[in-house]
Protein backbone atom coordinates (compact mmCIF):
# COMPACT_ATOMS: atom_id res chain seq x y z
CA UNK A 1 0.00 0.00 0.00
CA UNK A 2 1.83 3.44 -1.29
CA UNK A 3 1.37 5.70 1.82
CA UNK A 4 0.39 9.47 0.54
CA UNK A 5 1.35 12.41 2.83
CA UNK A 6 0.94 15.95 2.35
CA UNK A 7 4.13 17.78 0.70
CA UNK A 8 5.93 19.93 3.61
CA UNK A 9 4.60 17.44 5.99
CA UNK A 10 7.81 15.61 8.11
CA UNK A 11 7.92 12.07 8.73
CA UNK A 12 9.44 10.39 11.17
CA UNK A 13 9.16 6.67 9.88
CA UNK A 14 9.68 5.29 6.79
CA UNK A 15 6.76 4.70 4.94
CA UNK A 16 6.47 1.99 1.98
CA UNK A 17 4.43 0.07 0.36
CA UNK A 18 5.63 -3.48 1.77
CA UNK A 19 7.64 -2.24 4.32
CA UNK A 20 7.15 -0.20 7.73
CA UNK A 21 10.84 0.89 9.32
CA UNK A 22 11.74 2.51 11.63
CA UNK A 23 14.62 4.79 11.10
CA UNK A 24 14.65 7.61 13.48
CA UNK A 25 12.84 7.60 16.78
CA UNK A 26 10.15 10.80 17.41
CA UNK A 27 12.09 11.58 20.30
CA UNK A 28 15.57 12.08 18.34
CA UNK A 29 13.04 14.36 16.04
CA UNK A 30 12.85 16.62 18.94
CA UNK A 31 16.11 16.86 20.20
CA UNK A 32 18.02 17.02 16.70
CA UNK A 33 18.51 19.68 15.23
CA UNK A 34 17.89 19.12 11.92
CA UNK A 35 18.00 20.22 8.24
CA UNK A 36 15.01 18.38 6.18
CA UNK A 37 15.71 17.81 2.31
CA UNK A 38 13.57 16.61 -0.12
CA UNK A 39 14.81 14.36 -2.63
CA UNK A 40 12.24 13.29 -5.62
CA UNK A 41 13.48 9.90 -7.40
CA UNK A 42 12.20 9.31 -11.22
CA UNK A 43 12.15 7.28 -13.97
CA UNK A 44 10.14 5.05 -15.98
CA UNK A 45 8.29 2.24 -14.07
CA UNK A 46 10.12 -1.17 -13.39
CA UNK A 47 13.90 0.80 -12.80
CA UNK A 48 14.42 0.27 -9.53
CA UNK A 49 13.51 3.57 -8.09
CA UNK A 50 11.46 1.65 -4.91
CA UNK A 51 14.52 -0.54 -4.59
CA UNK A 52 17.41 2.11 -4.73
CA UNK A 53 15.44 4.03 -2.32
CA UNK A 54 14.91 1.14 0.33
CA UNK A 55 18.75 -0.23 -0.58
CA UNK A 56 19.96 3.52 0.79
CA UNK A 57 17.25 3.42 3.76
CA UNK A 58 16.36 0.20 4.83
CA UNK A 59 19.78 -0.87 4.26
CA UNK A 60 18.31 -4.66 2.30
CA UNK A 61 17.07 -5.33 -1.04
CA UNK A 62 13.46 -5.23 -1.38
CA UNK A 63 12.12 -8.52 -2.93
CA UNK A 64 9.14 -8.68 -4.76
CA UNK A 65 8.11 -4.77 -4.77
CA UNK A 66 4.72 -3.48 -5.73
CA UNK A 67 4.30 -0.51 -8.76
CA UNK A 68 4.55 2.17 -6.53
CA UNK A 69 1.26 3.99 -6.65
CA UNK A 70 1.31 7.81 -6.28
CA UNK A 71 4.52 8.05 -4.08
CA UNK A 72 6.33 5.92 -1.37
CA UNK A 73 7.85 8.19 1.38
CA UNK A 74 11.09 6.67 2.90
CA UNK A 75 13.76 8.88 5.36
CA UNK A 76 17.33 8.65 6.78
CA UNK A 77 19.09 10.99 8.93
CA UNK A 78 22.54 11.69 8.47
CA UNK A 79 25.48 12.90 10.26
CA UNK A 80 27.64 14.86 8.20
CA UNK A 81 30.69 16.90 9.73
CA UNK A 82 28.64 17.21 13.05
CA UNK A 83 25.63 18.33 11.52
CA UNK A 84 22.42 15.88 11.59
CA UNK A 85 20.19 16.44 8.57
CA UNK A 86 17.17 14.44 7.18
CA UNK A 87 17.04 13.41 3.55
CA UNK A 88 13.49 12.42 3.00
CA UNK A 89 13.54 10.38 -0.21
CA UNK A 90 9.81 10.84 -2.34
CA UNK A 91 10.05 7.26 -4.39
CA UNK A 92 7.63 8.49 -6.95
CA UNK A 93 5.42 6.04 -9.44
CA UNK A 94 7.06 5.45 -13.50
CA UNK A 95 3.48 4.22 -14.04
CA UNK A 96 1.56 7.49 -15.66
CA UNK A 97 -2.05 6.18 -14.44
CA UNK A 98 -0.43 5.86 -10.97
CA UNK A 99 1.14 9.49 -11.07
CA UNK A 100 -0.56 11.81 -12.73
CA UNK A 101 -2.48 13.15 -10.29
CA UNK A 102 0.79 13.90 -7.99
CA UNK A 103 3.12 15.03 -10.66
CA UNK A 104 2.72 18.72 -9.27
CA UNK A 105 3.43 17.64 -6.00
CA UNK A 106 6.35 15.83 -6.33
CA UNK A 107 8.04 18.63 -7.93
CA UNK A 108 7.16 21.64 -5.40
CA UNK A 109 9.86 22.64 -3.55
CA UNK A 110 11.99 19.56 -3.99
CA UNK A 111 15.85 20.43 -3.20
CA UNK A 112 17.04 17.29 -5.23
CA UNK A 113 16.32 15.03 -8.12
CA UNK A 114 17.34 11.65 -8.75
CA UNK A 115 17.00 10.32 -12.31
CA UNK A 116 16.64 6.58 -12.62
CA UNK A 117 16.97 4.25 -15.87
CA UNK A 118 17.68 0.39 -16.05
CA UNK A 119 20.70 -0.41 -17.98
CA UNK A 120 19.19 -3.46 -19.09
CA UNK A 121 16.41 -1.57 -20.81
CA UNK A 122 17.40 0.99 -23.59
CA UNK A 123 13.73 2.98 -23.78
CA UNK A 124 13.98 3.53 -20.07
CA UNK A 125 17.30 4.97 -20.44
CA UNK A 126 16.01 6.84 -23.80
CA UNK A 127 13.42 8.47 -21.80
CA UNK A 128 15.46 9.91 -19.70
CA UNK A 129 15.62 13.22 -21.50
CA UNK A 130 12.01 13.47 -21.61
CA UNK A 131 11.84 13.01 -17.25
CA UNK A 132 14.42 15.98 -17.52
CA UNK A 133 12.42 17.98 -19.54
CA UNK A 134 9.20 17.34 -17.46
CA UNK A 135 11.30 18.11 -14.44
CA UNK A 136 12.40 21.41 -16.07
CA UNK A 137 8.50 22.13 -16.79
CA UNK A 138 7.46 22.50 -13.25
CA UNK A 139 10.16 25.28 -12.56
CA UNK A 140 13.03 23.29 -10.66
CA UNK A 141 15.38 25.65 -10.95
CA UNK A 142 18.74 25.32 -12.32
CA UNK A 143 20.76 25.37 -9.02
CA UNK A 144 18.85 22.26 -7.70
CA UNK A 145 21.14 19.11 -8.18
CA UNK A 146 20.49 16.36 -10.37
CA UNK A 147 22.13 13.07 -10.74
CA UNK A 148 21.16 10.58 -13.65
CA UNK A 149 21.64 6.97 -11.92
CA UNK A 150 21.95 3.63 -14.36
CA UNK A 151 20.74 0.71 -11.81
CA UNK A 152 20.77 -3.07 -12.21
CA UNK A 153 24.30 -3.53 -13.34
CA UNK A 154 24.60 -6.83 -12.03
CA UNK A 155 22.54 -8.09 -14.79
CA UNK A 156 26.03 -7.96 -16.82
CA UNK A 157 24.58 -10.24 -19.87
CA UNK A 158 21.47 -8.22 -20.27
CA UNK A 159 23.17 -4.68 -20.41
CA UNK A 160 21.74 -2.83 -23.18
CA UNK A 161 22.79 0.73 -22.00
CA UNK A 162 26.39 1.14 -22.25
CA UNK A 163 28.26 3.28 -20.41
CA UNK A 164 29.93 5.75 -22.94
CA UNK A 165 26.26 6.76 -23.97
CA UNK A 166 25.35 7.28 -20.71
CA UNK A 167 28.02 9.63 -19.41
CA UNK A 168 27.27 11.30 -23.12
CA UNK A 169 24.04 12.46 -22.35
CA UNK A 170 24.95 12.78 -18.65
CA UNK A 171 28.04 15.08 -19.82
CA UNK A 172 25.24 16.95 -22.09
CA UNK A 173 23.12 18.03 -18.55
CA UNK A 174 26.33 18.44 -17.12
CA UNK A 175 24.87 15.63 -14.24
CA UNK A 176 27.19 13.32 -12.64
CA UNK A 177 26.12 9.66 -13.42
CA UNK A 178 26.45 7.13 -11.38
CA UNK A 179 25.75 3.14 -12.20
CA UNK A 180 24.86 0.70 -9.56
CA UNK A 181 22.47 -1.86 -8.44
CA UNK A 182 20.28 -1.84 -5.59
CA UNK A 183 20.78 -5.58 -5.86
CA UNK A 184 23.94 -6.44 -5.39
CA UNK A 185 25.11 -6.09 -2.14
CA UNK A 186 28.31 -5.24 -2.77
CA UNK A 187 27.23 -2.22 -4.51
CA UNK A 188 25.34 -0.45 -1.30
CA UNK A 189 28.18 1.78 -0.39
CA UNK A 190 27.82 2.72 -3.87
CA UNK A 191 23.97 3.54 -3.42
CA UNK A 192 24.57 5.20 -0.70
CA UNK A 193 27.59 7.28 -2.37
CA UNK A 194 24.61 8.52 -4.52
CA UNK A 195 22.31 9.97 -1.85
CA UNK A 196 25.43 11.72 -0.13
CA UNK A 197 26.73 13.28 -2.59
CA UNK A 198 23.38 14.98 -2.67
CA UNK A 199 23.56 15.62 0.75
CA UNK A 200 26.98 17.43 0.77
CA UNK A 201 25.51 19.80 -2.08
CA UNK A 202 22.78 20.20 -0.21
CA UNK A 203 24.19 20.85 2.95
CA UNK A 204 26.85 23.47 1.49
CA UNK A 205 23.37 25.55 0.23
CA UNK A 206 22.84 26.83 3.81
CA UNK A 207 18.89 27.32 4.04
CA UNK A 208 17.40 29.97 6.26
CA UNK A 209 15.69 28.59 9.73
CA UNK A 210 11.91 28.71 9.71
CA UNK A 211 11.40 28.13 13.44
CA UNK A 212 14.41 29.81 16.08
CA UNK A 213 15.05 26.66 18.65
CA UNK A 214 12.87 26.47 21.96
CA UNK A 215 13.25 24.16 24.48
CA UNK A 216 11.14 21.55 23.43
CA UNK A 217 11.08 21.32 19.65
CA UNK A 218 14.02 22.64 17.61
CA UNK A 219 13.93 22.02 13.95
CA UNK A 220 15.35 24.00 11.00
CA UNK A 221 13.46 23.96 7.99
CA UNK A 222 13.88 25.78 4.45
CA UNK A 223 12.73 29.35 4.70
CA UNK A 224 9.61 28.41 1.98
CA UNK A 225 10.41 31.85 0.33
CA UNK A 226 13.63 31.02 -0.31
CA UNK A 227 13.42 27.80 -1.45
CA UNK A 228 10.92 28.71 -4.03
CA UNK A 229 12.87 31.92 -5.37
CA UNK A 230 15.65 28.85 -5.58
CA UNK A 231 13.85 26.71 -7.51
CA UNK A 232 11.27 28.73 -10.00
CA UNK A 233 12.03 30.73 -12.63
CA UNK A 234 8.77 30.92 -13.59
N1 LIG B 1 18.55 -7.59 -10.98
C1 LIG B 1 18.09 -6.47 -10.43
N2 LIG B 1 16.76 -6.28 -10.28
C2 LIG B 1 16.33 -5.13 -9.72
C3 LIG B 1 17.22 -4.14 -9.25
N3 LIG B 1 16.50 -3.13 -8.74
C4 LIG B 1 15.22 -3.48 -8.90
N4 LIG B 1 15.11 -4.67 -9.49
C5 LIG B 1 13.88 -5.39 -9.85
O1 LIG B 1 13.21 -4.57 -10.80
C6 LIG B 1 11.81 -4.65 -10.61
C7 LIG B 1 11.22 -3.28 -10.42
O2 LIG B 1 11.74 -2.69 -9.24
P1 LIG B 1 11.02 -1.44 -8.54
O3 LIG B 1 11.97 -0.92 -7.53
O4 LIG B 1 9.68 -1.79 -8.07
O5 LIG B 1 10.87 -0.43 -9.78
P2 LIG B 1 10.23 1.03 -9.76
O6 LIG B 1 11.10 1.89 -10.61
O7 LIG B 1 10.01 1.48 -8.37
O8 LIG B 1 8.82 0.82 -10.48
P3 LIG B 1 7.47 1.72 -10.34
O9 LIG B 1 7.15 1.79 -8.89
O10 LIG B 1 6.43 1.00 -11.13
O11 LIG B 1 7.79 3.06 -10.93
C8 LIG B 1 11.58 -5.58 -9.41
O12 LIG B 1 11.34 -6.87 -9.90
C9 LIG B 1 12.94 -5.55 -8.69
O13 LIG B 1 13.20 -6.77 -8.00
C10 LIG B 1 18.63 -4.37 -9.39
O14 LIG B 1 19.49 -3.58 -9.03
N5 LIG B 1 19.00 -5.55 -9.98
MG1 LIG C 1 8.35 1.91 -7.28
Amino acid sequence: MATENKPGDEFDTVFGQNDSLELSSHHDYETVQARIFKIIVIGDSNVGKTCLTYRFCGGTFLKNPEATIGVDFRERTLELDGETIKLQIWDTAGQERFRKSMVEHYYRSVHAVIFVYDVTSLSSFESIPEWIEECSRHCVGPLVPRVVVGNKCDLRDRREVPTTAAQCLADSYNFPLFETSAKEPAEKEHVDAIFLTLAYRLKSHKPLRLKQPSESNVSYLWNQREQEAATCQC
